[in-house]
Parts: C-alpha cells; structure tokens; sequence
C-alpha cells in the first residue's frame, strides 16, 4: 500500500487554501467577469503541474505538453458535441463517432485514457534523451499535434474553430480537479519516485550510481504530466465551448512555461504561485495593450505588451532569483513552524544500523582494460578486493585508476575484462543495477544532488531496495554513522566541503554495499578532516565487513590504512602488495622517481608533498 506522509498532505493542504480562497472570493465578490478569471487560474494551475510534473522533476524543460492538452480538448469535444451542432459543424465526421453525445466526465475519462496511451507511445523514446535533445523532441511533438489537428478537417474543422461543446464547466467544476492536480503533483515530488527523479535532475550520473533507473522515472513522470495537461485541455474545452489549433499552440505553450519558470520549476507551489503571478501581469497588460485614455494622458495602443510584459518578468525575476520566485523548497517546507508541525515523529537513529548484505565471496577484477579511441588507458589490471579489507589503488596522474574505478562501477563500459561478484559480470551490468549486486562508489569531483536535503540525498540511494524498514529511517542510520544526521535538513550544496564528500560516502553506505570505492576521498580535505575520514573509513570497514577500493594520492592515508596495495602506471599494474611490500618494490619506486624527476624540470612535485617518494613519511627507500 502507498503510504502517504504527513509532510505531504500538509503540502497539499497549504498548496491547495489559496485555490480555495480565490474561488471563494471571486463567487462572492467577483461574480461574471472575476469567476470566469479564477476558473481559467484553476484550469491553467493544472496544466502547470502536469508540465512540472515531468519538466520540474526530471529538469528537462517540455514543449510538448499543450499537444496533449490539444488531444484531451478535441477528444473530448468530439465525444460530447452535439449531435444537432455536428452535423453543420463535422458533416464528414465518421458514422462510428456521429451523434456520440456523452456527457462531460465520461467523456473526460475516455479522453484522457487516449491522452495517456498516446503518452506511454511518444515517452517511449523520449524517455531516452536527456537535456536539450529531449527539449526538442518535445518540441517536435507539439508541432506534429498541430499539424495533424489542422489536416483532420473531418474531425477538427481544421484550423477553424471547433465549436458546439457544451460549456460543462465552471469555477465549482474547476476547483475540484485544480486541488485535485495539486495533490497528485505533490505526492508524486514527495514519493520516492519522485525524489529518484529529482535527483536524476540534479546529477544524472550519480543517480544511476545509487541505483535509479532515470529512463523509467522519466518515462512514468512523462506519462502522469501529459494525463494532467489532458485533463487541463478537456476542462479548457468545456469551459469555452470553442477553440481552434492555433489555441494550443506556441502562444500557450510560452505563457504556461513562463508560469512554471518565473513561479520556480522544480516546486508545486512555486508551479501555483507562478501561475498567479503571470495571470495577474497578463491581465493588467491586456488592459493597457488596446491603449488607455487617462483624460491629460493617452496611451496608445502597444502590439504585444502582454507578451513582452511576460517576458521582462521573466528577465526580472530570473535576475534576481536564479530558481524562481518560490525557489527550489516548497513554501510548507521553507516554514520553520509549519515543517516542524508536519515533520512525522523520528525515531531515533538504531544503535545499531542495518547490517551489510552478506559478506561471502570477493570482488574480482579480472584482465581488465580499457582503450579510448586507440588510447590504452588501462590494461589487464588483475587483482582481488575482499570483504573486511581495504585494498589502496595508487599510481601517478593519468595511470588508469579513475578509468578502472569506472570500469568496476560500470559508469564506462570496459574494453576487456570482467568484474565478478558471486558469479556475476558487474561491468556488464546496466549501471543502475550494480548496487543491487553489492558495489557502491563516491566520485573524485564530489557529485552530489546539491538541490535536495542532505537526508534527501541518502534516501535516494536507501529507496534502491525494497526491505521492511524505511528508507528514511535507513539514511539517518547511515547519517548518523558518518556523524552527519544534525544536518539532514539543509540543502547539500550548503554544507562544507569535507561534510559534502562524507555525505557522498554515508549515500553510498545507505545502498548497504558489500564493496565501497572510494575514488580520492580525501582529495581537498585539509590534515583534520583526512584524519576523521580516516577513522570514519576504518569504522564503517571492520562494522560492515565492508570490501573498500581506495583510490588516494594521499600515500600516508593509503600506507596506514590499506591492508593490500595495487599500482598502475600508464595503464599497466605494475605492482600488488601489503604497504611494506610496495615500499620495497624497486618498479614502484621507479615510477615515482621518473615522474620526480620530469616534473622537477617544470614545477615542484605535489607527491613529494604527500610523502611517498623516498625518504619521506609513508616509503622509504629500498635498502
Ligand atoms: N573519457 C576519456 N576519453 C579519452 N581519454 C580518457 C578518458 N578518460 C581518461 N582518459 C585518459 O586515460 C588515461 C588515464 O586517465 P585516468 O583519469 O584514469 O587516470 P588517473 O590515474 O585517474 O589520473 P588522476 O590521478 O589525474 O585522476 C589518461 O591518459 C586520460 O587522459
């Protein structure tokens, strides 16, 4: 059973009061004109979710969505005409779908039922692309739309206008399905799909590391948006009675996006509060656009205010805030008072957190390698990590490892070579579904979801399984290990930056890993905080029996905590070994000499710094 939290449906709640006082207000004291207003917000609320429901979320901006409002206003128009009105408006009309005749809301229901299966056809591929060329493919299929509407004479009057359907809808008719848009829009950001999502927005490859299949997130938030612009479409039908193609088209599909951008796009309220703000500006610049006549001033008639008005509000608000003008947290959320009251009951963090899945068996990098358009950037690295050991991967920049940690974490596919866990070719893997096979990773530039909370952040990576505790409570287990669960309701992006790469570490401990790699951990830490990381690492190892690859250029951190060293250079291993091992073996010592002495030519050597070369603390020079 879907459980909804309490934060939501006090989300829902605050999101869904000025809908409700708009419409009180306008039918008691604006009745006409201000009604009919309102009922056009609610109705221009509703295609702003379903728009945000996919571009907030997924943050690829659509174009395509008023093509499925365009779908749900001639479907169900055509289901609902009447059957006198048709035979002057669609004489041709086909004998199957003459004289129909349905009333609105089973009308409504078989329109959007089309609406949506047109959807899952067109998200297929469309789920695929990211970014841009998303952006455009929705854009081709808003002119497609267009143009089949306008070569279907026979069933839309072609660029005519459409008229004869019954006007079914009004403020009270409105009101329901605005609230109720909210509330889907809302559940679904709040929902673990949603946040999956969200976090595929904030950074596409870290989410595929903490399992989320973001082709399947986009795929269902396409498909729920463009149900919710159907339905906006529908309503908008039955509220006028008469529409053409050009009223679904560039012209709408601008102003609903300047609603969704200017309110903030990634937030319901922002979605609602947007579309109040710009049908306020819409409707003051429509009344000076035809000219005003102030008895001393006249002023004159000015072609496209209301679209240059947009515009500059845009520009504006854009200038001063970059996310809009609700920002990138929830109006419920950003209320200290309102978000403690939501803020279900939290259980204290368990002593003991989740154990790691089983530990048996080992990670074994088998004759690895990996070429980049005729560029050997790592050859048959062989070796073996084991549960309960860390094993250090070091060599001099450019030596492969980053290349291998990606090879393992199946984030670049490998030219030869496998990594089996229990049988299985990790690297083969889609990446998404590596953690599901034991392995987790942090990334040499921190990559975190910076627009989500820090607790957000973990849970993204707790929801991969399903098991019987709840993900949340699974992620402030895992932030309370890395001591970071007193700061699990700011935004990530704000915290510090050693803070940042532990929090990468405590979301990677939250996917309950058998294997962890570690890609520079400690690079930018300062001597205090590479020491805590240190102790952190080599708790969450003997807790966890956890399996760590650590790839360092800090060679004290490696040599103190590392129970089996590899080494690459230029793409080959050239060595494996216990510290003591390593720092005896004259190959290594080379490799770190011949870089001494070509980079000693040009500027002085970081390495030196970090205390591998001989004589310095970590390796000493072979007897
Ligand atoms: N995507 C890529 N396309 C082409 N060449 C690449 C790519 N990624 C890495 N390389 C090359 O592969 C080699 C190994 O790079 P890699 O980043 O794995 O080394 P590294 O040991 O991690 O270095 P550093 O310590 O500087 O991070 C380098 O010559 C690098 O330029």
């Amino acid at each position: 059973m879907v459980r909804v939290r309490r934060e939501t449906v006090v989300g829902i709640l605050v999101t869904s009061l000025p809908l409700l006082l708009a419409a009180l207000v306008a039918s008691l004291f604006f009745p006409g004109s201000g009604e009919r207003l309102v009922t056009l917000f609610m109705i221009n609320v509703i295609a702003v979710l379903g728009i945000g429901i996919y571009a907030g979320n997924s943050g690829i901006v659509s174009f395509g969505h008023v093509g499925f409002m365009a779908i749900g206003a001639y479907a169900s128009g055509l289901l609902t005409i009447n059957p006198i009105v048709q035979k002057t408006a669609l004489p041709h009309l086909p004998d199957w779908l003459a004289g129909i005749g349905m009333p609105f809301l089973p009308a409504l229901a078989i329109a959007l039922l089309i609406v949506a299966a047109v959807a899952v056809l067109i998200g297929i591929p469309v789920a695929r692309l990211g970014g841009s060329s998303a952006s455009i493919a929705t854009l081709g299929f808003l002119v497609i739309v267009h143009v089949v509407l306008v070569a279907s004479g026979d069933f839309t009057r072609g660029s005519q206008t459409f008229f004869g359907i019954p006007r079914a809808v009004d403020l009270w008719v409105a009101l329901p399905f605005a609230i109720a848009a909210v509330a889907i829009a809302r559940a679904y950001r709040d929902s673990s799909a949603g946040l999956k999502l969200r976090a595929s927005r904030e950074d596409e490859i870290a989410s595929t590391a903490v399992g989320v299949n973001v082709r399947l997130h986009r795929f269902v938030a396409w498909v729920v948006g463009a149900v919710l612009a159907g339905a906006a479409g529908a309503l908008l039908a039955h509220f006028l009675g008469a529409f053409s193609p050009k009223d679904f088209y560039f012209n709408l599909t601008f102003v609903l996006l300047a609603m969704l951008i200017l309110g903030g796009i990634t937030t319901v309220s922002g979605a609602v509060g947007g579309t109040a703000v710009i049908m306020v500006i819409i409707e003051l610049l429509r009344k000076l656009e035809g000219g005003v006549d102030l008895g001393a001033i006249a002023l004159p008639t000015v072609f496209g205010l209301t679209d240059i008005g947009i515009g500059i509000a845009i520009l504006v608000v854009m200038y001063r805030l970059r996310d809009g003008l609700f920002g990138v947290r929830e109006l419920d959320e950003r209320l200290s008072w309102l978000s403690r009251f939501a803020a279900e009951a939290k259980s204290a963090p368990a002593e003991t957190p989740a154990p790691a899945a089983a530990t048996a068996g080992t990670l074994r990098v088998d004759n690895l390698g990996k070429t980049f358009a005729g560029l050997v950037a790592l050859e048959k690295a062989d070796f073996e990590v084991r549960p309960g050991l860390v094993t250090g991967l070091i060599g001099p920049n450019g030596a492969g490892k980053s290349t291998l940690i990606n090879s393992v974490s199946g984030i670049v596919p490998p030219s030869t070579g496998r990594v089996m866990i229990d049988g299985i070719d990790v690297a083969s893997l889609p990446v998404h579904a590596v953690p599901a096979a034991g392995l987790a990773r942090t990334f040499q530039n921190i990559r975190l979801f910076r627009n989500l909370t820090v607790l957000e952040n973990v849970t993204v990576a707790a929801s991969a399984f399903k098991d019987r505790v709840d993900p949340r409570e699974r992620a402030r287990q895992a932030l309370a290990e890395i001591g970071l669960d007193r700061f699990s309701d700011r935004l990530a992006g704000t915290l510090s930056y050693g803070a940042q790469r532990r929090l990468e570490i405590a979301r990677a401990l939250a996917l309950k890993p058998r294997y962890l790699l570690l890609d520079e951990p400690a690079a930018g830490m300062n001597s205090a905080e590479t020491q805590e990381l240190m102790y952190v690492l080599d708790r969450i190892r003997s807790k966890h029996r956890l399996g760590l690859l650590l790839v360092e250029h800090d060679l004290k951190l490696i040599m103190r905590l590392c129970d089996v060293v590899v080494v690459l250079n230029k793409g080959q291993q050239i060595a494996i070994g216990t510290p003591a091992e390593i720092q005896a073996n004259p190959a290594v010592v080379e490799a770190y000499i011949g870089r001494r002495r070509s980079s000693r030519q040009t500027q002085p050597d970081p390495l030196e710094a970090g205390g591998l070369m001989p004589g310095a603390a970590g390796l000493h020079h072979p007897a």
